[in-house]
């Protein structure tokens, strides 16, 4: 591994949320500069609510601080396949914590890349026409080895799991195709979809997000142990290096050794 991740701690999510508002925006204005817009993949569980204490927040007024959702292009990092109104989908959750409260008029609406339910029973079939709709979005798979998301942004599970790439399952050792489909994942529900890690790596930048005392212990495995650095969130530190930044509070890295912590 090149240079390690970043690790910021602040106090509480409250504290957090400004300083992940100013990373995302400037990954956003960048991506702008780039080519005129932001693609990112987003994950569920407890993200989409510090997402969304961080954007829905009032601008401080400066040119740099605005959200401009008229240019994001959101896709998922995983998702379940369930219905896009289920209490288990990635998307209702995002949708319930933050697009359906984003004030279009002021800031825009994004395009977002939902499943398509029609191939719920089919996870497979799924993941496949998942990485077709990246296809047509970041260019043929034939001319693009591997889709570049502008932003990951991404949770630690209580395992060290992270989209829906769960530690020791074979689709760690995946390196083709970019989008996954898993049938046995241990946390419920079994049948999903997922990012490859090859493509979470190549993100021009990745964000984990990892709040509360719930994930002392697994930080203290990614960041102290060999075992926690096989563990899928271990294998995008070491993938990915000084482009992976954690955004985490002081009870969720309590005692735990970090290789570098940074201020914004
Ligand atoms: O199952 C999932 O869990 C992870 C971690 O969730 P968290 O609540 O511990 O933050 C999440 O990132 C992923 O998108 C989700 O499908």
């Amino acid at each position: 591994m090149g240079k390690p991740p970043n690790v910021y701690t602040f106090a509480g999510v409250a504290e957090l949320a400004p300083s992940l508002r100013a990373y995302v925006l400037s990954a956003q204005n960048a991506a702008i500069e780039r080519h005129g817009t932001f693609r990112v993949a987003v994950s569920g569980g407890s993200l989409p609510k510090t997402l969304a204490q961080a954007l829905l927040a009032k601008s401080d007024g400066s040119s740099g601080d605005v959200v401009d959702f008229s240019k994001w292009e959101i896709f998922f990092a995983d998702e379940r396949c369930v219905p896009l109104d289920h209490e288990d989908s990635n998307y209702k959750l995002l949708k319930d914590e933050l697009l359906d409260k984003i004030p279009k008029e002021e800031v825009g609406e994004p395009k977002v890349f939902p499943i398509d339910e029609q191939y719920l029973d089919d996870a497979q079939e799924m993941a496949d026409q998942y990485e077709k709709a990246l296809v047509s979005v970041f260019a043929a798979r034939d001319s693009v080895k591997l889709p570049l998301f502008d932003l990951l942004l991404l949770g630690c599970g209580p395992d060290g799991h992270t989209c829906s790439l769960f530690p020791e399952h074979p689709l760690l050792r995946e390196t083709d195709a970019w989008v996954l489909s898993i049938s046995d994942s241990p946390k419920p529900p079994p049948k999903r979809i997922t990012l490859s890690l090859p493509v979470v790596c190549h993100g021009a930048k990745i964000a984990f997000v990892a709040t509360g005392g719930g994930k002392k212990d697994i930080m203290k495995k990614i960041f102290e142990t060999e075992e926690g650095r096989a563990l899928p969130c271990g294998l995008v530190n070491e993938g990915a290096g000084e482009k992976v930044s954690w955004f985490t509070d002081a009870p969720a890295v309590e005692g735990v050794s970090v290789p570098r912590r940074g201020s914004l």
